[in-house]
């Protein structure tokens, strides 16, 4: 596979004017593969908009490797009309059109006319095209934001939260948009809070926690890997199947009508366990985690009862071990 995006080692301080400074990324690696919808999530302020933006040669990076479309960031103007990106929400002039706004913008980037209208529709805005945009609403906006990333028909297109302000329909939209693109051969890095989205649109993920990577892989190896090994269990018998599972030396909980048992290495171990006691199953289905339970354990971010958990407050991984720092 070729690497659209590869980051080694990137870090970022910001200064504070009161002197001191802020580690925005402190060492982050990222790697985009071609034809892939890559999810990149990570709590506020953990740094993910300062990577997009150092991507994009809007800030400048203290240290660290990165090319796009296999070029060092320093030549990123040569490749910068591959690239469709939308970070941070744009400004647009609220007094034209959409149409009118996207003209200027294909007439500025050299991109041909007829594709104002290819873009408006992909984006559900055709019908409202000749309103101004000071009358649209905020997931308007963000459609239009879109269509603007999209003039260029670029090979890579970054958004971030893309999402934002969407209703379900239009979030759904998103969806399948991002797939279609990925479909045509667009690689496309998404940032975003929504992780059931990112669940269900991205190919592989990464994650970073205070301005370092604390997973990246395939989605479905990411939740593999934090499995907990639980298995929900459904019997005629429910006391009577506990008694046996936790018999055999298995964590077991009661709800709603089934059992959910912990620590399973393989589900064999329920079935025989079961089976010798003649209490014959109804269903064995595996609980995979989900990738809210991976980011909240991964970052530490998971809401604690009876405490307002502040910005900054998030983990460090070093190797397998994670230091909580406040
Ligand atoms: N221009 C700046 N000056 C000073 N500090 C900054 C600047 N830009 C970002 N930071 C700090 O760097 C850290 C990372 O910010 P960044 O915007 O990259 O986070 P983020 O992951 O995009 O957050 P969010 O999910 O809230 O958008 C934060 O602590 C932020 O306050």
């Amino acid at each position: 596979m070729t690497a659209v995006i590869e980051i080694r080692g990137l870090r970022k301080t910001f200064r504070r004017l009161r002197g001191g400074g802020k580690v925005a990324l402190d060492g982050f690696d990222m790697t985009v593969e071609a034809g892939q919808v890559h999810g990149f999530l990570g709590p506020n302020g953990s740094g993910k908009t300062t990577t997009l933006r150092t991507l994009l040669g809007l800030v400048r990076a203290d240290a660290g490797e990165m090319t796009v479309l296999g070029r060092p960031s320093g030549d990123y103007a040569q490749v910068a009309h591959r690239v469709g990106a939308i970070v941070e929400s744009p400004a647009f002039f609220e007094n034209f059109t959409a149409r009118k706004t996207l003209a200027l913008l294909a007439t500025a980037g050299g991109v041909a006319a007829p594709r104002v209208d290819e873009v408006l529709e992909r984006v559900g805005l055709r019908d409202r095209a000749d309103e101004r945009v000071k009358t649209f609403s905020l997931g308007m906006k963000q459609r239009l934001a879109v269509a603007s990333a999209l003039l260029k028909a670029p090979e890579l297109l970054i958004l971030d939260e893309p999402a934002n302000g969407l209703d379900p329909g239009g979030i759904h939209e998103m969806r399948t948009l991002l797939r279609d693109l990925a479909a045509e051969g667009v690689t496309v890095l998404v940032s975003s809070h929504i992780l059931s989205e990112i669940e269900q649109v991205c190919d592989t993920v990464t994650i970073i926690s205070r301005g370092r990577r604390v997973v990246a892989g395939p989605v479905g190896d990411v939740l593999a890997e934090h499995s907990k090994g639980e298995y929900l269990v459904r019997v005629k018998q429910l006391d009577r199947a506990r008694e046996v599972l936790e018999g055999a030396g298995l964590t077991v909980s009661a709800t709603d009508g089934h059992l959910v048992v912990a620590g399973v290495a393989d589900a064999a171990e329920i079935s025989e366990a079961l089976g010798r006691a003649e209490v014959w199953l109804t269903e064995l289905t595996p609980i995979g985690a989900d990738l809210e339970s991976v980011f909240l354990d991964l970052t530490a971010t998971r809401p604690l009862p009876g405490a307002y958990r502040q910005v900054d407050d998030a983990v460090r991984v070093q190797s397998s071990e994670m230091e909580v720092v406040a």
